[in-house]
């Protein structure tokens, strides 16, 4: 049966212009040829954003379309529908708003022929997910509020006032997911956790965005946000961030502290250094002072006010999306390389550490890879944990996020944050925060720390608020968790929460799983519209830089981020600038070395690791020689560059154990080495630095094994011995998670 022949149309009703005009300008591309883009940013409509995606996705699915087509017979049976017309319908009905609200003759028809379109749509090979396809997640658009040179809310306004439809905030975080997930080319919402961070569809464009232009809106991953989000520096406070180019945390950091402190960009590279500081001052962020340096030289006891520290460094980038299938040339040089990469990591977080005055250190990477992440984090807990907390992420956003790292890999890895593109549509991303222990007496010092950690969770009520929306479920779970919490609270704060739940409860509908309507869209007559502020570069040169600056090392879209991704970290471990680097490498441990002699703390770290229980400490130690091991081994295939931070690293150790622990350490080391040397041998290297499944459990099984060995050749194996030790393990863990 024709499917329209039991449908009365009416005539009269208009089709939706958006929709005339996007079957235009499909027209034009697919059978003129036109310039897509061209096309679309000189049509004068409202939206033209809107324009922009939904012809992109009528476009990206042509293929598929035209066999839908065939197959439904959709205009064979209706003659007179206009075929690019029934392209964009179908699409927006198959996949974009997924909804046709209108009596229009030809919305009607494609209505009519939905159970037939979704059916051939479901059989379509072209449509079927190709499996090589499916690291390149569409992610989609974020962007950030500079809120440095504009507000969230005025921001808002002008979004609604181009025709953007501002989505209700969620109550949960996996709501919030799948509301991103099913977004319609038209919509935007603020983020779940960060509210400067905005959420467009994929693909949808900014770079002639007025607000992107002016530096009002900066194109920034909302995985690349977390760290100032968790750093959360206070006003007023001085900051360091150590690895800055081309400065998108550190303007990020500047809008946390609202240009009220002090903030030290630290950058090596030259040409990096120069986007940062040209980035630094187009976002208006004053308080930033850039230093072109080495991280490492920078001596801790210049700088006795840092209490904030970001360490970013150099990755793999293995988290970005369409980068993480890696060549098959390529994949013999990862381990090698990853070993390098997570020796400066380590290196760098290291040194952070040290900082006579830091509060609270937050590292991250753009990384996957456990050897860039949960080892590097471990190795510092190894050496800093006397002073330093590993703060439980999960807990600190009260369960409000999904990937955490493993304990595989660290004892802390499940204290640790990972961003998954396939889970939180956003780059992949690695995040940990060490907070400076409070003292066990109530010093003025010990105050600081607990009033830090209630800072922290404090951030996170602040920042799930939203200024315009009120606030969601999770704030009102907040306070009602607000007993249970471990950190001090002054009572002002309390009382202000308390009120805040009065409020709720009387004006929320706990049973919606998403909030009414924003209500700034109601009020876009305030015509708060984002300034047409001129560029101040030429706009080629803006484009050029927008790649290197969208969010650089972290995001994805654009292959010549990738390619220069890839270079930074090549150009960072090539052996012709050898010679240099040993040079530098003898100075850090020099550095390294004074700084261990001066801070008093670490005195007093050694003074208290004698209350600890002698077998933890035995088995910490183990551990750390395992760690060790693994680098070490990795070092031993590269470049001399390694062998020197191997030395430095030996050095350190050398300081802090006694000689008699060190000389049946490095007898271990051996017998360690000898022992995985055989077993990698006998493994494809292939298998271990894969980043399939397959070979993460192949990669996990060898792991294991190693651990299981280690037992045999340095401990009587037995099985009292390891219950004792797990016993041990989780009783350290509870006191520390009380303690934070
Ligand atoms: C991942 S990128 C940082 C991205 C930056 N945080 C942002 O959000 O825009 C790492 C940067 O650290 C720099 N870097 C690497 N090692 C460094 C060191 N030892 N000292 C200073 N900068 C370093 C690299 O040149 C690179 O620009």
């Amino acid at each position: 049966m024709n499917c329209n022949m039991s449908t009365t149309f009416v005539h009269s009703v208009k089709v939706p212009r958006i929709y005339k005009e996007c079957a235009s300008t499909v027209k034009k591309v697919l059978a003129d040829g036109a310039s897509f883009k061209t096309l679309v940013f000189k049509q004068n409509h409202p939206n033209v954003q809107g324009i922009y995606a939904l012809v992109s996705e009528t476009l990206h699915h042509c293929k598929e379309l035209q066999s839908i087509i065939d197959q439904t017979e959709i205009l064979i049976e209706n003659p007179r529908f206009d075929p690019w017309l029934a392209r964009v319908l179908i699409t927006e009905l198959l996949w974009g708003k997924k909804v046709l609200k209108s009596e229009a003759k030809p919305i009607l028809t494609v209505l009519n022929y939905k159970e037939k379109l979704q059916q051939a749509l479901v059989q379509n090979p072209d449509a079927a997910v190709d499996p090589c396809d499916k690291r390149k997640v569409k992610l989609p658009r974020y962007v950030r509020v500079n809120t440095l040179l504009t507000s969230i809310d005025e921001a808002l306004s002008a979004f609604a006032e181009d025709g953007w439809r501002l989505l209700p905030r969620c109550y949960s975080y996996t709501s919030h997911l799948k509301t991103i997930s099913n977004m319609g080319y038209d919509n935007f919402i603020q983020d779940f956790h960060i509210p400067e961070v905005l959420i467009f569809p994929p693909g949808t464009k900014f770079h002639d965005h007025p607000g992107y232009l002016s530096g009002k809106l900066l194109l920034q991953d909302k995985a690349s946000c977390l760290p100032a989000f968790l750093l959360n520096p206070k006003p007023n406070s001085e900051v360091m961030d150590m690895c800055s180019a081309p400065g998108m945390k550190t303007t990020h950091l500047a809008a946390v502290i609202n240009n009220e402190g002090k903030i030290y960009a630290i950058e090596m590279k030259d040409t990096r250094y120069r986007t940062l500081c040209e980035f630094v001052t187009n976002a208006n962020a004053s308080c930033v002072e850039t230093i072109q340096a080495d991280a490492l030289t920078i001596s801790p006891e210049f700088y006795p006010n840092i209490e904030y520290i970001l360490v970013d460094p150099s990755c793999s980038g293995s988290g970005m999306v369409d980068r993480i299938e890696i060549r098959k040339e390529d994949q013999n040089n990862l381990y090698n390389r990853l070993g390098k990469l997570q020796s400066l990591q380590s290196m760098i977080l290291n040194h952070a550490l040290k900082f006579p005055n830091a509060k609270r250190v937050v590292y991250s990477t753009c990384s996957i890879y456990p050897e860039e992440n949960e080892c590097v984090v471990d190795e510092a807990m190894t050496k800093f944990g006397d002073i330093y907390n590993l703060v439980d992420l999960k807990r600190k956003l009260k369960n409000e996020w999904i990937s955490f790292g493993s304990e595989e890999y660290s004892y802390y890895g499940d204290r640790c944050l990972y961003a998954r593109p396939e889970v939180d549509h956003c780059s992949g991303f690695f995040l940990a925060v060490f907070q400076r222990k409070p003292k066990s007496s109530e010093s003025e010092e010990g105050l600081n720390a607990k009033e830090e950690n209630a800072t922290l969770e404090q951030a996170y009520d602040n920042h799930t608020k939203n200024p315009s929306n009120g606030y969601h479920e999770q704030e009102v779970q907040n306070i009602k968790s607000e007993e249970n919490a471990t950190v001090v609270e002054d009572d002002q704060s309390k009382k202000k929460k308390k009120k805040r739940k009065i409020d709720l409860e009387g004006t929320e509908d706990p049973s919606n799983d998403c909030q009414p309507q924003h209500e700034t869209i109601v009020i876009s007559e305030e015509n708060m519209k984002v300034e047409e502020v001129k560029p101040k570069k030429k706009k080629k040169e803006r484009k050029i830089d927008s790649e290197m600056l969208e969010d650089h090392e972290h995001q994805s879209q654009h292959e010549v981020t990738v390619e220069s991704e890839e270079n930074t970290n090549v150009e960072e471990v090539e052996p012709k600038k050898k010679k240099k680097k040993k040079e530098k490498h003898i100075d850090t441990e020099e550095i390294q070395d004074s700084t261990y002699k001066h801070r008093p703390q670490h005195e007093m770290i050694i003074d208290s690791k004698a209350s600890l229980d002698e077998q933890e400490v035995e088995s910490k130690k183990k551990k750390k020689k395992k760690d060790k091991t693994t680098n070490l081994q990795t070092i031993e295939n590269t470049s001399y560059e390694h062998e020197t931070i191997v030395k430095s690293e030996e050095n350190l150790q050398a300081q802090e154990d006694e000689p008699k622990k060190k000389k049946k350490k490095k007898k271990d080391k051996e017998i360690d080495s000898e022992e995985k040397v055989l077993q990698r041998d006998n493994q494809s290297l292939h298998e271990i630095i894969d980043g399939s499944n397959e070979a993460k459990s192949k990669r996990k099984k060898h792991k294991t094994k190693e651990t299981d060995q280690t037992i045999e050749v340095n401990e009587p194996f037995d099985e009292t011995f390891v219950k004792e030790k797990k016993k041990k393990k989780k009783d350290k863990r509870e006191v520390e998670t009380e303690e934070q």
